[in-house]
This record gives C-alpha cells, structure tokens and sequence, in this order.
C-alpha cells in the first residue's frame, strides 16, 4: 500500500480530466492507437544495438553494471514497514519512497546516487524529439510544447519488477514545484517482460485505463497530464524479447526507467 498522499499543493487545472489525453504508438505493430492520457513515441530502444550506441542490450548492461555497485538496485519499504513489491536503484538523485525526498545520500546505506549514464540522457532527448514529430504528424491541433515540454533529466528511477512485481497507483509528485508546474514529462522506457500499465485521473484502480507496455516502449506523462495516477498491475511472465534475453541473459521480469527533471 502507498501511504496516503498529502492534499495537492499544485494548481486544480493540471489534474482536470477534459484535459487528460492519451497518445499511443506502438512502433512494432505499426499501429497507432489514441488511448486517451499519455504519450508512448517511437523510441528506438527496439532496434537491437542502435548506430549510435544506444540500444536495449546496452541498457540492460549498464543498469546491471550500476546495479551491483555502490548504491545498486535494493528492495526499498514504506512507512508502514511493508516492502515494494520492486527492486530499484535512483541515478542522478535518490528518492527515498518512506520519506518521499530526493537526498543525496540514501538512508538505507548512505550511498551517494551514481551518475545518469550520457547516453541515457540522448535516448530521452530522442525520444522527446520523436514524441514531438508524432505530434505534428497526428495532432495537429495541439500545442507541442504544452504537451510534452522539452526538459533535462537529472533524476532516473530504475525498478526491477520480477513475475510477481507491481506498484500501486501513484502520482509522481515528488519533484520540484517548478517541475510539476511546468508539467515536464515523466519519461519511461520499458524493457524485458511486458507490463499492464494503469492510469487515470484518480486512484481508483477499478475503473483506471490499461495500456501495456512493452520491451522497447516509450510512455510519456507531461503537461496536463503530469499529475496523472498510474501504477503496474502485473507483469506478462515470458514476454521479453528472446534476443535481449539471450544477449543479456536479463533474468525473467521487467526493468523500468523512468526519468525526470527536479
Ligand atoms: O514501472 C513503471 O512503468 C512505472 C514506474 C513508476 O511509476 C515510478 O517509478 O514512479
Ligand atoms: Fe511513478
């Protein structure tokens, strides 16, 4: 269970529903599904190495390669004692989920959270770029930049969720109050094992909207949408790609990234 969340400090219109739309993309299926509330472009992380050296396989390795060191993937609790149902390591910045503060040194060992590898930073860019050419192309009466603003991340949360793995719903609202107001996207790529993903205006798991994701899949929340609630209901148990898992040897279950800028 999530503690309760505070009353928010952040102004109604980010939280109205007329406002809260979805975009979709699949790029393996070629389909393009209008879902209503997030973004999820086009993002190059399924090409298996990509030219410029950004690809899924060096993803995996670089998460586990930070992952066994100093300030490495570990098995964080709630207030209340109860354990997250996920492993996670905090790049760039560590979030704590008991207190709900960014810190520089976490409280579980002291560690000192590693640095957000470069070219993680250059898959976020492009996959704001490609999000905001999806946007020209199919929605053309949106405002770009209100919908998914262009932002640095200096925060990347990574979990590991195995075949039992979940986390409840959820805002992302531990960011600066410039950040949150800004709406500057929460991005996520997904690797391994698929996901159902929820979201919606309230916590209400019973009527939130499903979208799963994929290995390979961006999904965006910004703007209007950047309070949404979302959260992972369950892991697809072997729907990882079989040459990411033979190239990784990435053991079964899901690695999620999502990034931020404080
Ligand atoms: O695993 C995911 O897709 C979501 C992760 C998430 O919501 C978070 O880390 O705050
Ligand atoms: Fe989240």
């Amino acid at each position: 269970m999530l503690p309760l969340l505070r009353a928010s400090p952040f102004p109604k219109p980010l939280l109205r529903r007329p406002n809260c739309r979805t975009f979709s993309y699949h790029p393996s299926s070629s389909q393009k599904k209008t879902v209503g509330g997030i973004t999820t472009p086009d993002s190059n992380l399924r090409s298996r190495r990509s030219p410029r050296g950004g690809g899924p396989v060096k993803i995996v390795e670089k998460c586990r390669d930070l992952g066994i060191n100093s300030g490495g993937f570990y098995r964080p609790g709630y207030k209340d004692g109860a354990k997250l149902r996920l492993y996670m390591m905090c790049l760039g910045k560590n979030w704590d989920p008991e207190s709900r503060l960014y810190e520089d040194y976490r409280q579980i060992d002291g560690a000192k959270a590693p640095e957000i590898p470069e070219f993680f930073r250059k898959l976020v860019d492009r996959a704001i770029r490609a999000s905001h050419d999806f946007l020209r192309q199919d929605y053309k009466d949106v405002n770009i930049e209100d919908e998914v603003p262009n932002m640095s991340p200096d925060i990347c949360i990574v979990n590991f969720y195995n075949n039992s793995g979940k986390l409840g719903l959820h805002q992302d609202r531990d960011e600066s109050k410039k950040s949150l107001h800004k709406g500057l996207p929460v991005i996520s790529f997904s690797l391994g094992d698929s996901a159902e993903f929820l979201y919606g205006v309230e916590r209400d798991a019973d009527n939130a909207e499903k979208v799963v994701l994929e290995s390979g899949d961006v999904l965006m929340f910004g703007g209007i949408s950047r309070l949404i609630y979302h959260g992972v209901s369950c892991i697809h148990p072997n729907t990882a790609p079989k040459r990411l898992i033979e190239e990784t040897k990435l053991r079964p279950g899901r690695l999620n990234l999502t990034f931020r800028q404080y």
